[in-house]
């Protein structure tokens, strides 16, 4: 089995388990001391429908008390109020500060699983079993949780790591295309900000990434998951380095959050990064060719890189939505822009006027 062990300050914290299928968690769990902690499996009605009764049985085999907690799919649900009823759920069967929570699903499962976990009687354990292309190469690791507040991306949170990730690449194939190319937003921003080499690949293994070739999606995940793992293990607390996961994120959350998160998540950030692109282009950090290659991937993967036409949103209402997000610091944006030499560099000059010329570029009125 591959593993890569996940440090935070110098120690290590968790393994991510590479597999490519469940069985594995009936080995792996007994050294959590899961024969005498009870379980709460949490997910989201239909990973709950395709996966809870594979992954339920694998866990009973070395876990005697095994419980679930299951709540609609979508973003929407990532709120305080489905951390209420999962506390509440939590309560009724008893679990104590030694018992254990899994976060099986996609993003949403485990940001709001591991917000729960972060926070229930100040802190329990939980994993990650991360199932979307998204959530298996980028919001299983590195510890951030939390939910939205008021539809404020991720307004309320914690870092607070896991005790274990485990990977099953096989569950990928049952992930709608549309979510598959969401995932595919993320992976292409980890090449733009710490690695041209595996954007290029990116690029070149296009048509085996589509197809879902598991040699090729293996290492797709495996290479996002070392750059991510490299980048919270230099900046768990996100004090510096770690911002540049949040490449194509200001713009992103504006739109998630104007479009009341009919949007997915990575097709957000592929819009949000196109803008990013553009102001670094503005700016000569990078050429014109570079600039445009990057929309072509984008749109390459079938990723957005604009607004809708009919109805866009106003660029004033992107640019104020901003305002909000967690990158702000004494009135500045920590934006996230593109170096000349080929990563991402954070920069905090760029202006409201700028933010609403490339608010404008995306096709906002
Ligand atoms: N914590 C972090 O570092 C971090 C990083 C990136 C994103 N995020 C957050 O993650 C969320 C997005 O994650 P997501 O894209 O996984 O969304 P999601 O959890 O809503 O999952 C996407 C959809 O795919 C379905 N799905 C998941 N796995 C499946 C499978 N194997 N087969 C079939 N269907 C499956 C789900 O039911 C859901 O409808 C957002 O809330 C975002 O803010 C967090
Ligand atoms: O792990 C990180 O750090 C990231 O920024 C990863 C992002 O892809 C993720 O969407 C994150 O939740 C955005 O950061 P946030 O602090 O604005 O929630
Ligand atoms: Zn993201």
């Amino acid at each position: 089995m591959k593993t890569l062990t996940v440090h935070a300050f110098g120690k290590p914290v968790y393994d991510i388990l590479f597999t490519d299928s469940f069985e594995g968690l009936t080995d792996v769990l007994p050294s959590l001391g899961s024969q005498n902690r009870k379980i709460c499996i949490v997910s989201e009605s239909h990973v709950a429908d395709i996966y809870l009764p594979t992954v339920k049985a694998a866990i009973s085999k070395v876990c005697p008390a095994v419980t679930e907690f299951i709540f609609p799919e979508g973003e929407a649900q990532k709120n305080l109020s489905t951390v209420g009823d999962l506390y509440e759920c939590l309560i009724r069967n008893q679990f104590d500060r030694k018992d254990l929570l899994v976060a099986l699903g996609g993003g949403v499962v485990g940001d709001l699983t591991g917000y729960t976990a972060a926070t229930y009687l100040r802190g329990i354990d939980f994993i990650q079993i991360p199932t979307s292309l998204l959530a298996q190469v980028d919001s299983s690791i590195g510890g951030k949780t939390g939910v939205d507040f008021n539809a404020y991306k991720n307004m309320v949170g914690a870092f607070y790591q896991p005790k274990l990730v485990y990977m099953n690449f096989s569950v990928l194939k049952t992930l709608s295309r549309r979510q598959f190319l969401s995932g595919m937003g993320e992976i292409i921003k980890h090449g733009l900000i710490k690695d041209m080499d595996y954007y290029r690949w990116i690029k070149d293994h296009r048509e085996g990434i589509l197809s879902r070739d598991v040699s090729i999606l293996s290492e797709l995940v495996y290479t996002s998951c070392q750059i991510k793992k490299n980048v919270v293990e230099n900046d768990p607390k996100e004090q510096g380095e770690r911002a540049l996961l949040n490449f194509g994120h200001t713009l992103g959350h504006a739109v998630e959050k104007l479009e009341n998160f009919s949007w997915l998540h990575g097709e957000c950030v592929a819009i949000g990064m196109a803008a990013a692109a553009w102001i670094s282009c503005e700016r000569g950090m990078i050429t014109q060719t570079a600039f445009k290659d990057i929309l072509e991937t984008l749109k390459d993967f079938d990723l957005p890189i604009s607004l809708p036409e009919s109805g866009p949103l106003g660029a004033e209402d992107i640019a104020a939505a901003t305002k909000l997000d967690k990158k702000m610091e004494a009135g500045t944006i920590k934006f996230i822009l593109l170096s000349p030499e080929g990563h991402g560099i954070i920069d905090r000059t760029v202006t409201q006027a700028q933010i609403l010329d490339a608010a404008r570029f995306i096709g906002a009125r």
